[in-house]
């Protein structure tokens, strides 16, 4: 009989350096990889003059006040398929599944880095979100399911109610909390629910896309013994949490306070601060300054310095560590890790080359909290 085979070594995090630019297309991803002067110089360029003229205030209000039915109308196009699952949640994020043996799953810690296909450009995903711009091949595609209630007025009398019984909310009795904000179709909370198998975890998830949070209470995985998906818009600090605070363990955020009008940033990470325990931690992964992303946008796309509209209404900042410092201290947390993931990907079919840069920090409540 023939031995097991044993998952293949999973290879660390930013690993494959391109030393010698003639293998520049022997691989679709390169780690790590150091801007030269002049890049740097060109993509503040390019920045600059995609920045030069912005978008009339009555226009910008028009985004912000539509926000939520944007994101809406994303997912009603692409549903769940957009995203890819991300398995290298738990090389980058043990926290996520603190029990797990490391050498489970033996993809790669980028979604990217797939070596059978190469990057097709940003339609391949950004880092889990593909513009939709670029997905023409997505036709229109109402939601076919009967959606549960979950609108955010009747989620939030629930909540009050809850809060009311003697400390009894959802997730109550269990030991290790994790929630994640702006969860869109799931495609971080289901990965969490099948990898952690602690019996104490509990997984809360919410979006203030009612249709994003309707795709995961219907997905077969949902299990409302283990998880709670709600609507929430993090930008109404009226709105409450359906978990009191000091409760949970972690806090995640994949590419979403880069969604989040910049000067609302602060107060939402006040609020999810104030939710973590003392030794709580937030782990985020984001958008990073002069990414692809962002030097591809076109004149009369930019917001304010750095935030641009998608041509789906959808919004989006580019950040730098200082910034994501200076707002995770501000509330009180103290850092852990605060990187910068400069990556090269390679599209060896056309010869493209695309330089991507990306942000992941982990912030931690101090034992004392400082707020
Ligand atoms: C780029 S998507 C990322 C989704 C998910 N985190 C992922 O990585 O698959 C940004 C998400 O943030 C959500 N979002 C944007 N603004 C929000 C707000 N004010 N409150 C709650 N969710 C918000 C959007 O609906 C969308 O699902």
């Amino acid at each position: 009989m023939a031995a097991p085979r044993e998952a293949p070594e999973r290879r660390p995090f930013g690993r494959r350096f391109l030393t010698d630019p003639a293998r520049l297309f022997q691989h679709n991803a390169w780690d790590n990889v150091e801007w030269s002067e002049e890049q740097e110089a060109n993509a503040r360029s390019k920045v600059q003059e995609n920045s030069s003229q912005l978008l009339p205030q009555d226009k910008q209000e028009e985004y912000e006040v539509n926000a939520k039915r944007y994101w809406d109308d994303f997912y009603k196009i692409h549903e769940n398929g957009f995203f890819k699952d991300r398995h290298w949640l738990f090389t980058e994020f043990p926290e996520l599944a603190p029990s797990r043996n490391p050498n489970q799953n033996g993809d790669s810690a980028h979604e990217f880095s797939n070596e059978e296909s190469d990057n097709e450009g940003l339609g391949s995903c950004e880092n889990g979100y593909c513009s939709l711009e670029t997905r023409a091949e997505n036709q229109l595609n109402l939601i076919k399911s009967t959606p549960k209630i979950c609108t955010e007025e009747l989620a939030t009398q629930k909540y009050s109610e809850l809060n009311q019984s003697d400390g009894d909310y959802p997730g109550s009795s269990a030991s290790y909390r994790i929630l994640e904000v702006g969860c869109g179709a799931g495609n971080t909370v289901f990965p969490i629910l099948q990898t952690n198998n602690d019996p104490g975890l509990f997984v809360y998830c919410c979006d203030f896309s009612t249709t994003a949070v309707d795709l995961v209470q219907n997905n077969a995985e949902y299990d409302s013994s283990r998880c709670f998906a709600f609507v929430h818009d993090l930008c109404n600090d009226q709105s409450p949490f359906p978990m009191p605070n000091e409760s949970l363990d972690v806090v995640i955020l994949i590419f979403v306070l880069s969604a989040i009008l910049p000067e609302k940033m602060q107060c939402i990470v006040n609020r999810l601060s104030r939710l973590l325990k003392p030794g709580g931690m937030i782990l985020l992964r984001d958008y990073g300054r002069y990414d692809l992303a962002q030097l591809r946008f076109k004149k009369g796309q930019c917001l304010s310095d750095n935030f641009y509209v998608r041509g789906d209404g959808t919004r989006v900042y580019f950040f730098t560590q200082g910034e994501l410092d200076d707002l995770f201290t501000a509330a009180g947390l103290e850092k852990i890790q605060n990187l910068v993931d400069r990556r090269l990907q390679v599209n060896r079919g056309k010869q493209m080359t695309m330089y991507r840069v990306w942000i992941q920090c982990k912030y931690r409540k101090p034992a004392t909290p400082q707020l």
